[in-house]
């Protein structure tokens, strides 16, 4: 209560000035403003579009799928896509406190090793490289599996928990890798991120059944604080400069526009959907795209909105023989492997789904009423999207360009993903469980590449398209400030120079970690 009129007072109390303004209060914002509020000297406004996360459909995590839809959902949608038999796909993402991490499917994966160490090398920076950010991890976890000192941390904010009594679907998938000859881990966010992969029980961020997002990790308990304010229902629609500097912002709130200033940075932690689209309404983009839609241009930055990537699955379902409720969040086991033998990390990633789960179009081919589905997709995909303004209007939506299999190496890991998916779940382990398979059954040729580009979806793992790097593409350095203007950071999904291997909350979070801590050293906080 004391940190609900805290909030309220703050909110009635707007300052026209803060030291911070941090933009989205989703997987890494949160991060970020909760760090920085941290130093009491520091004032920090946290800006979020949606609204609280006091929501049974948040708290609960069995609920995530209701939420898809719902006005915690952006309901962003793909333009039609040539390669997915001109599908449209919808591309959730998360609206309110906590953004993505209070309507996901709450599954903590760290990413490979070779995430990182990519990501060190775009940059120069060795601190985006594994064995830092594995410092990092250990820090910011609060652990609760079976002690493992090398890899896991207790103590910190992320309360960590491996899912909880899982439900035997999820204990035969591993005896179904172990007969195809891959290994399974104690859990997911160690070892077996650092070599060619494996399958666990998955890590979910749930605490005594609720869900504990990055939101409720990092910045409540913090509300009770006279530094932090967090502002729901404030639309930011561009950021404001004198010169070259990034002076606040501009944003809609209660149907009035509004200005705030931001004394030392502004912190754009949007999703790499919303953070591109605010950088180009505020004049950073490619010069001619900016143009065409008669924006001003600030900084030409030809990267801002390219680099689309996301992890597309194709849902292979087995029906059960008795219905088995789903547990946790209804995932509670993950497999990461190789699409051929060749590769040094893993190219597939895996989502066991305790119900079944079809495309729009896969749909009409019979779905079981009882059964799981395999979420199996491409890790790491060769396609790239880009995202384009239609207009100058902030408040109106944009193109999203997904490209999903527009490489045909995509396609060709997709039937190899497809394949080891069908090995894996026809294995003797599920057969105690399962009258059969669902869907798609021995299809081969053209017809597994019309299942293929009908039963592709999003994992919801937006990113890339504010990369961070050293090269006329890249849009942020190393300490994740945009290229070529003052006072204005990137930290979200965004800066990702390729999606990480695995679901990219826990990545978020480093990213959210990193940016507070060079914002503080840069400026002595
Ligand atoms: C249905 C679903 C299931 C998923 N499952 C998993 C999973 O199990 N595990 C996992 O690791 N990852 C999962 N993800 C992905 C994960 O949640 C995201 O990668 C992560 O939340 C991205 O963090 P972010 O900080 O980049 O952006 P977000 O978390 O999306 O945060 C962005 C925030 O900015 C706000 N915002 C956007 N535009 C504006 C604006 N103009 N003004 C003000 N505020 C704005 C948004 O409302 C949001 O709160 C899932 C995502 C979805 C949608």
């Amino acid at each position: 209560m004391q940190a609900r009129d805290n909030q309220a007072q703050l909110s009635a109390r707007l300052q026209s000035r803060y030291d911070v303004v941090v933009c989205g209060a989703g997987a890494s914002g949160s991060v970020v403003a909760r760090r920085l509020a941290e130093n009491p000297d520091v004032q920090v406004l946290l800006l979020e579009a949606g609204g609280s996360d006091e929501a049974e459909a948040v708290l609960d995590p069995a609920l995530w799928p209701t939420n898809l839809g719902s006005e915690r959902d952006w309901g962003f949608q793909a333009e039609p896509n040539p390669h997915l038999n001109g599908r449209q796909l919808p591309l959730s993402m998360g609206k309110g406190l906590g953004g993505g991490s209070s309507i996901n499917v709450a599954v903590w994966a760290r990413g490979h090793r070779s995430d990182w160490d990519f990501f060190a090398a775009e940059s120069g920076d060795p601190g985006w490289g594994y064995e830092n950010v594995l410092d990092t991890y250990r820090r910011i976890e609060d652990w609760q599996g079976a002690p493992d000192p090398q890899y896991r941390g207790t103590g910190g904010p992320v309360w960590v928990q491996p899912a909880a009594d899982p439900s035997p679907i999820a204990t035969a998938m591993l005896e179904a890798a172990g007969e195809i000859g891959i290994p399974s881990f104690a859990h997911p966010n160690g070892r077996m991120m650092e070599g060619e992969g494996g399958a666990a029980i998955s890590d979910l961020l749930v605490r005594n059944g609720r869900r504990h997002s990055l939101f409720r990790a990092y910045v409540r308990p913090w509300l009770g604080r006279p530094n932090l304010t967090v502002l729901t229902g404030a639309l930011v629609r561009r950021v404001t400069f004198e010169g070259r500097r990034a002076t606040g912002v501009e944003f809609l709130r209660d149907g009035r526009v509004m200005t705030v200033s931001a004394g030392t940075e502004v912190v754009l932690s949007l999703g790499a959907i919303q953070t591109p689209k605010v950088l180009m309404h505020s004049g950073i983009g490619d010069h001619e795209d900016l143009a065409r839609v008669g924006i001003p241009l600030l900084q030409h930055l030809p990267g801002v909105g390219r680099n689309f990537q996301d992890h597309v699955s194709f849902g292979c379902t087995w029906e059960y023989a008795e219905p088995i409720a789903p547990r946790n969040s209804g995932s509670e086991a993950t497999l990461y492997w190789k699409s051929r033998p060749g590769l040094d990390a893993p190219d597939l990633l895996f989502c066991q789904v305790e119900f079944p789960v079809p495309s729009d179009r896969t749909a009409a081919r019979g779905v079981p009423a009882h059964g799981w589905t395999m979420f199996a997709g491409l890790a790491q995909p060769a396609s790239r999207g880009r995202l384009c303004l239609r207009t100058a209007d902030p408040t109106a939506p944009l193109a999203v360009e997904a490209n999903f299999l527009s490489d045909p190496a995509d396609m060709a890991t997709a039937r190899a993903c497809v394949e080891l998916c069908r090995a894996l779940g026809n294995a003797q382990a599920f057969r105690p469980f399962v009258r059969g398979e669902a869907m798609p059954g021995d299809l081969t040729g053209e017809a597994l590449d019309e299942y293929v580009r009908d039963a592709a979806v999003t994992y919801w793992h937006q990113s890339g398209t504010a990369r961070m790097g050293r090269d006329a593409m890249s849009v942020v350095d190393g300490t994740l400030k945009v290229h070529g203007v003052d006072g204005l950071r990137v930290a979200d999904g965004s800066i990702m120079p390729r999606v990480t291997t695995g679901n990219t909350q826990a990545p978020c979070a480093i990213i959210g970690e990193r940016a507070a801590a060079m914002i503080r050293q840069a400026h002595g906080l």
